[in-house]
Formats: structure tokens, C-alpha cells, sequence
């Protein structure tokens, strides 16, 4: 696929905002509605959410650029033997990319342990505003898999309990700007392993682009208010609904001279359950797509060749 094939098209917007967001009432069924219908059609949707404040959205910026700032010895104290968690940065492919992924973000001892691997000393304004922007962020990811779960007939000791087996992990994302006209690959287009990921980025508007379902287009995602979040399907929640939610694939292009930072929230399941489509979704109609899966195992599989972040590699790795 060429690189200039983004259209002007729109991901759907959906309001979380209403004071009387709650499950139960006139305005929750009619959000849960909207989230499905995204989720099935895009397995993406830009969310407007006000309960992170804004200043705290900014400090999360502000103490990521801070983190990157620190000499390379520093950041790789944080490297993880596994990929994607920890520091990654000097990727041959992407050389202008880097991330910090902070895992368990909302464990306050585990965000506690990262930054002190990067400041000996300490650095409250960093771990505090991870974990205050996890908390206050994380309200959208669980009523996002409560509604989902919900719409489709789940027992609702099914969705406490799964709401209850997932961790956070936070990935600090640094694309940086070069002299350039040409647009150029940020991040190469794949599917998210998780549950649910909620992205933001700073003023840097541009880059972040969706696939639609049929496959043909890329929809350039242009955030529209302060409080967006663009939320997308990971491989798990696919999984688990046996097929009936899309994940959204994704890429981010960088674009000219502007260092674009983004931040992500993906909700993981936590290593000891094994991952298999819930009872109520499967049927006649809808007959068992996949068998159990680990999910470190999966990631681990993903990992160890090209190709293999897209629901076809999920497929063939776990499907029936
Ligand atoms: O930087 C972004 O906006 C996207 C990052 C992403 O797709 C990922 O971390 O999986
Ligand atoms: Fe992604």
C-alpha cells in the first residue's frame, strides 16, 4: 500500500461526557449503542472524555519530554527483556522513534520503582502524574469494555470479573521531527495485542492514521477538541468477543519537522488467565473462532517475525 493513500474520511465521534453516564440510564444505553456500532464497523472511535483534566493531560506531556531528555545510559535503565515494555529506542527500521512503557501504571510501587530507575532521586511530578492520569483515564477503558460486553448480553459476574483481570501499561511515545518534505513511516501499520488502547498526542495534530474495515483506506485521524481520546480494539477483546469487534490497524506517519509525542493506555490481561471467547458469544449463529490462548505467549509469538500484529497471523495462531 502506498504511503499517500490517506482520505479525507471521519472515525466516529462518541460524547462520554454526560453527568449521567451511568449504566442503567437513557444515556448510557445510548452510548453503548454508538460504541458498538463503532467498534464493529471501525474497531476505532475518537471518544470526548473530560474526566482527565487538562492540566494533567499537559503534565503527562510535560514530564514525558523531561523523561526523553535524559541521556540514553539513563532511559536504558529501564530496557525490558521484553519489547515494547521498558525503554525502546535506536530501532534500525525507525530510527527517529523511542518509547518509555511503563507497566503496571497503576500500581503505585511499580510506577514508583520506574521512576527511580531513571531519577536516583526521585521525581513526584512524574510518577504522580502517570498515576493520576491512569486513574482518571482508565474510567473510559472499563465503561468502554462494560458497554461492549453489556450490548452483546454478558453476565454482569462475567464483566466484573474481567474488568477486575486486566493491568494498565503505559507507553510515553517520541516521534522526532526532521528536515524533510516527504512524509515517512512513524510506526508501521499493525494491530494492538490488548484489550483496549487509548491514545492521545500532544499539539501535534497530524500522523496518527486508521484503516477502514474493506481495507482500501486510511483515515487520518484528526482529534477534534482538547479532550479527545481515539480509542481502538486490541487482539484480546477480539478474542474474547469471538470475532463479533474489529481491531482497528493503525499507523502513525511523521510528518516534517515537528516532534510529534504521544501517549498510550492499553489495558493487558494479567498472565494467569488464559484468553477464549466468552459463553454468551458464542452459538449456532456464531460458531467458537478461536481456542484459549496465553497472552505473554502471543505476544511472545508476535514478536518473533514480520508480519505477525494483523488478525490473520491472529488466525492462524489461535484460531479453530
Ligand atoms: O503513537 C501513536 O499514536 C500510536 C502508537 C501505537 O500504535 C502503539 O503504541 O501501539
Ligand atoms: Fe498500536
Amino acid at each position: 500500500m502506498s504511503l499517500e493513500a490517506s482520505l479525507a474520511l471521519q472515525l466516529p465521534v462518541i460524547d462520554f461526557t454526560s453527568p449521567n453516564l451511568k449504566p442503567g440510564t437513557v444515556e448510557w444505553d445510548s452510548v453503548r449503542d454508538d460504541v458498538r456500532k463503532a467498534l464493529e464497523e471501525y474497531g476505532c472511535f475518537e471518544a470526548l472524555f473530560d474526566k482527565v483534566p487538562v492540566e494533567l493531560r499537559k503534565a503527562v506531556f510535560d514530564v514525558s519530554e523531561e523523561a526523553f531528555r535524559l541521556p540514553l545510559e539513563t532511559k536504558q535503565r529501564v530496557v525490558s527483556s521484553r519489547k515494547y515494555r521498558g525503554y525502546v529506542g535506536q530501532i534500525p527500521t525507525l530510527p527517529l522513534f523511542e518509547v518509555l512503557g511503563v507497566d503496571f501504571a497503576e500500581n503505585e510501587d511499580k510506577v514508583n520503582e520506574f521512576t527511580h530507575k531513571l531519577w536516583p532521586q526521585g521525581n513526584t511530578i512524574f510518577s504522580e502524574s502517570v498515576m493520576s492520569f491512569t486513574e482518571k483515564l482508565s474510567e473510559l477503558d472499563l465503561m468502554t469494555r462494560r458497554m461492549i460486553m453489556e450490548s452483546f448480553g454478558v453476565n454482569e459476574n462475567y464483566i466484573e470479573k474481567h474488568l477486575k483481570s486486566t493491568k494498565f501499561l503505559m507507553r510515553l511515545m517520541k516521534y522526532q521531527g526532521v528536515e524533510e518534505t516527504e512524509e515517512e513511516l512513524g510506526m508501521e501499520a499493525h494491530t494492538d495485542r490488548n484489550m483496549l488502547t487509548i491514545l492521545c498526542q500532544n499539539d501535534v495534530q497530524d500522523g496518527l492514521e486508521v484503516k477502514t474495515r474493506d481495507d482500501k483506506h486510511w483515515i487520518k485521524v484528526n482529534p477534534s477538541q482538547a479532550s479527545s481520546y481515539i480509542v481502538l480494539g486490541g487482539a484480546t477483546l477480539h478474542v474474547l468477543m469471538n470475532g463479533r469487534v474489529l481491531t482497528g490497524v493503525h499507523r502513525v506517519m511523521r510528518m516534517g519537522t515537528n516532534t510529534r509525542f504521544s501517549v498510550g493506555l492499553f489495558s493487558v490481561p494479567r498472565t494467569e488467565d488464559l484468553i477464549y471467547p466468552v459463553e454468551e458469544m458464542v452459538d449456532a449463529e456464531h460458531p467458537r473462532l478461536f481456542k484459549p490462548f496465553d497472552f505473554e505467549a502471543y505476544f511472545q509469538f508476535t514478536t518473533e517475525g514480520p508480519g505477525r500484529r494483523d488478525l490473520a497471523a491472529l488466525r492462524a495462531y489461535c484460531g479453530l
